[in-house]
């Protein structure tokens, strides 16, 4: 079995007085793709921002590959080895293409080269001199994945990533999953699509009100499609 990346357990979070995420537990194993799946306001988002030390009260354990996260600052998390591209994709709009991707140091070992990020994305190196506020919601979206890869992570966090896109961009946004896939990676992503979560994930983990209430694989959720309905309200 491949060693867990990463393991979530006990996991609470507030923002001020109100109680989002209830005792969260769930793990991902070394190059899984995980779907978190669930309503709106279900604690998605906020379980990728605690896991990012982002929410302003967080308690319980947060281990990568066994190092303990829960008290760690945000650039301290991402310097362990997870890459976050939030749902508004962080690209900024007055620097280019190559300026943005060059933005986080290359913290750790097994960053991409830029060569290997050309070959990834190669919209992105047509577009290296583009300012931000150019490029198409699915190049911002391979832009903010590529810059994360840059920098060496190994997991990658993912919030939303084909929301708004075109079927079209939606695909090759899938093509670039599974590709880093192949290539070792571990991903986690929020995803309202079920239908493009089942062609990427292995797993899906269903929350709803700040806890996990399912777990299923591809293949459970293919012998059974209505069994994510009563959770996502469809
Ligand atoms: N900045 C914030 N301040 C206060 N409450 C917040 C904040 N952000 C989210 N919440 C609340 O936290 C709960 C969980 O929201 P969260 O965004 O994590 O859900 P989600 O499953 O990602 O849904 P969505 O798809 O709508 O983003 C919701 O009740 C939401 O209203």
């Amino acid at each position: 079995m491949p060693e867990t990346v990463l393991s979530v357990t006990g996991l609470d979070g507030h923002y001020g007085e109100s109680h989002v995420l209830h005792g969260v537990d769930f793990s991902i194993r070394a190059g899984e793709v995980v779907t978190l799946v669930g309503r709106n306001g279900a604690g998605k988002t906020s379980t990728l921002r605690a896991i990012m030390g982002m929410l302003p009260r967080r308690s319980g354990s947060i281990e990568l590959r066994g190092r303990q996260l829960i008290s760690l600052p945000p650039h301290r998390i991402a310097r362990a080895g997870i890459g976050y591209v939030p749902d508004d994709r962080g690209i900024f709009a007055s620097l280019s293409v190559a300026e943005n991707l060059a933005l986080p140091p290359r913290a750790r070992a097994g960053a991409l080269s830029d060569g290997e990020i050309d070959a990834l994305f190669p919209r992105l190196k047509e577009r290296r001199a583009s300012p931000g506020t150019k490029l198409s919601g699915g190049e911002q979206q391979m832009l903010a994945i590529a810059r994360a890869l840059r920098t060496g992570a190994g997991l990658l966090l993912l919030d939303e990533p084909t929301e708004g896109l075109a079927p079209v961009i939606v695909r090759q946004i899938g093509a670039i999953l599974r590709d880093l896939k192949g290539r070792g990676h571990t991903v986690l992503l929020v995803e309202q699509n079920v239908h493009f979560a089942a062609t990427v994930a292995d797993r899906h983990i269903v929350m709803e009100n700040g806890r996990v209430v399912d777990t299923l694989d591809n293949a459970e959720l293919a012998a059974d499609p209505g069994r994510l309905d009563r959770f996502l309200g469809v």
